[in-house]
Parts: C-alpha cells; sequence; structure tokens
C-alpha cells in the first residue's frame, strides 16, 4: 500500500501539487488529469526524484523521504520523457540497466535481460539499434528496463500519449499482465487507458485531487444525470450558456452534445449510458466553477 498525506509542492508561485491525500493498494492506479495537473510532480516525488514542500509518502510503512535509497531499490520508474541511446542495441541497454542495477553475475544477468526482452515481446528485434524503434516498442522497451529486479511499486508517466490504436493496446495488455501483487501508478490525460485497465483511479486537476475510488462507482452515480443531443454549430454557443455541456464531439460534422442534468433538459435530448469521460468532464466542470462560486461564498 502507498499512503499519500497532504503533500504539497510549489515550483516558485506555480502550485503543482495541494494538498494531495491518497491510499493505493496493489493493482493497476489510474492517475488521471489534463495537461498541467501536477501528475508528473506527484509521479516524481513518489519516485524519490523530488522533494516535497510538506507532507509525506509511506510505502508499505516506509518513509520515503528518510528511506530513499530503499524506496529506489523497490521501484521501477518509466518517466514521461524516456531517452534511449539511439545508437545501442535493445539487448545491449538492458544489459547495461541490469549492471546498474546491481545483477553482477553475467549468466544469472543474461537470464533476467532475455525474460524481460520476451516478456515485451522485443526478443525478436533484440539486436536493432533503439534509434530505429518506434514509439510503441520504445515504451515497451522502457517498461522492460523499469521492471528489472522485480520491483514492488512501478510508475508509468503518460506512457501511450503518441502512441497509434494497436501499439497503444499492446502496451496497455503488457501492463495488464504486471498486476498482482504489485502496485503500478499508471499516470495519464487519456480517459480510456483508465477505462480499459484500472480497477481504482483518482482524478487531479491544478494540483488538486478531484475525486478517488473505483471508476464503476462513479460511473453508477452519474446514472439518469447524462444526456445527449444533437444540435448545430450555430446553436452550440447557446447550449453551453445554458447547460453543464461535459463535451461535444463531432458526428458527420455536427456537434453531438453531453450535458449533465438531473432532469431531462428540453425537447430532444436522450438519456446515455455515462461513462468514465462524463465522470471525467463532469469533475472538471465542477472544480472550474468551484474557485468563483468559493469567492461568492
Ligand atoms: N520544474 C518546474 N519548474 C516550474 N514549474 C514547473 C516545473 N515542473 C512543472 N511545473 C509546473 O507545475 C504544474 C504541474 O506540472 P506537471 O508536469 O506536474 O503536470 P502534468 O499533469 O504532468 O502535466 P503534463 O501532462 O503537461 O506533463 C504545471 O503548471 C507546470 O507548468
Amino acid at each position: 500500500m502507498l499512503t499519500i498525506r497532504n503533500l504539497s509542492k510549489s515550483y516558485g508561485s506555480v502550485a503543482a501539487l495541494r494538498n494531495v491525500s491518497l491510499q493505493i493498494p496493489a493493482g493497476m492506479f489510474g492517475l488521471l488529469g489534463p495537461n498541467g495537473a501536477g501528475k508528473s510532480s506527484l509521479m516524481r516525488t513518489i519516485a524519490t526524484l523530488q522533494d516535497p514542500d510538506s507532507g509525506s509518502i509511506t510505502f508499505n510503512g516506509v518513509d520515503v523521504a528518510t528511506n530513499k535509497m530503499a524506496i529506489r531499490r523497490t521501484l521501477g520508474y518509466l518517466p514521461q520523457d524516456f531517452g534511449v541511446y539511439p545508437k545501442v542495441s535493445a539487448l545491449g541497454l538492458l544489459d547495461h540497466f541490469a549492471v546498474l542495477k546491481g545483477y553482477l553475475n553475467r549468466g544469472e544477468r543474461a537470464d533476467v535481460v532475455e525474460a524481460l526482452l520476451r516478456q515485451v515481446n522485443l526478443w525478436d528485434v533484440r539486436k536493432r539499434k533503439l534509434g530505429t524503434f518506434s514509439g510503441g516498442m520504445r515504451q515497451r522497451f522502457g517498461i522492460a528496463q523499469a521492471l528489472l529486479g522485480n520491483p514492488k511499486l512501478v510508475i508509468v508517466d503518460e506512457p501511450t500519449a503518441g502512441l497509434d490504436p494497436e501499439e497503444r493496446n499492446r502496451f496497455l495488455n503488457l501492463l495488464a499482465d504486471i498486476g498482482g501483487q504489485v502496485v503500478v501508478i499508471l499516470s495519464t490525460h487519456i480517459v480510456e487507458d483508465v477505462t480499459d485497465l484500472c480497477p481504482r483511479m483518482a482524478m487531479i486537476c491544478r494540483g488538486e485531487v478531484l475525486m478517488s475510488g473505483e471508476p464503476r462507482e462513479a460511473i453508477l452515480a452519474m446514472r439518469d444525470r447524462v444526456w445527449s443531443k444533437l444540435v448545430s454549430k450555430a446553436t452550440l454557443p447557446d447550449y453551453q450558456s445554458r447547460y453543464t455541456v461535459l463535451s461535444t464531439r463531432l458526428i458527420a460534422g455536427e456537434p453531438l452534445i453531453h450535458v449533465y442534468s438531473e432532469a431531462r433538459p428540453e425537447e430532444g435530448f436522450v438519456a446515455v449510458d455515462p461513462d468514465l469521460e462524463d465522470v471525467y468532464f463532469q469533475r472538471l466542470r465542477q472544480h472550474d466553477a468551484a474557485p468563483a462560486s468559493r469567492a461568492a461564498a
């Protein structure tokens, strides 16, 4: 169990994390938020790459701030910008990372490296230079290095951004297989990543936790409150001013809107089964509205 209590972090006048508290059990945990929400700041702080201004993080009862080396030994981290040496082969670089991770026995290291390259389906291309890999292959290589040393805590920061649908699926399947007794935190701004993979999640925006829990429950709580209608582009601003429009998607060039409302907003709206994207946008809209209402109060 990873326990985060009242964590805050600022860069100069930018408050990246504001009093963040989360309980993260074993299994896949999705951390969902728009760009600039503070996801990477939280990931880097958990990964001991930066200190918080206040608050604490414990992993299975061990305080992260005062036991950085112990945490690093149990940590696997795939950062958002994972650079590789383009002229080195996958086999060569993973072997190098394995040495750094403490696998000094050559035979044992060869076995571990082979097992990981097979797990991420890169064994057949192990001798190719990393510079020739596609984005998806690079990310799978990134997961292989993150899994060196059997980590108990795996942090994956925005891994699917820029992957095509097939590579994304392959990558998510790989993550799903890790699961088990390991805590895996997947930070993303892509709602489907969380829907497809995570039994538990949190949403953050502007450094604050908007919700945490099970996506299923959050979706159920929105039932009978999401309505859709195909409108014209000309009338869209009017709908946006009168209703809480959660999302707008173009269907053959015309906007299909999802509106949050406790009752049918007006003629022509049909009730839809909410999904996690509706939950996400509803929380973001609520959060956007909050500062104004707080000020008014
Ligand atoms: N080193 C830094 N110095 C100054 N400001 C920073 C630094 N790192 C992040 N920030 C700011 O802190 C806020 C949170 O950034 P962070 O990268 O943690 O968000 P994020 O959710 O990971 O977003 P993204 O998906 O865009 O990376 C943003 O306003 C960002 O501009």
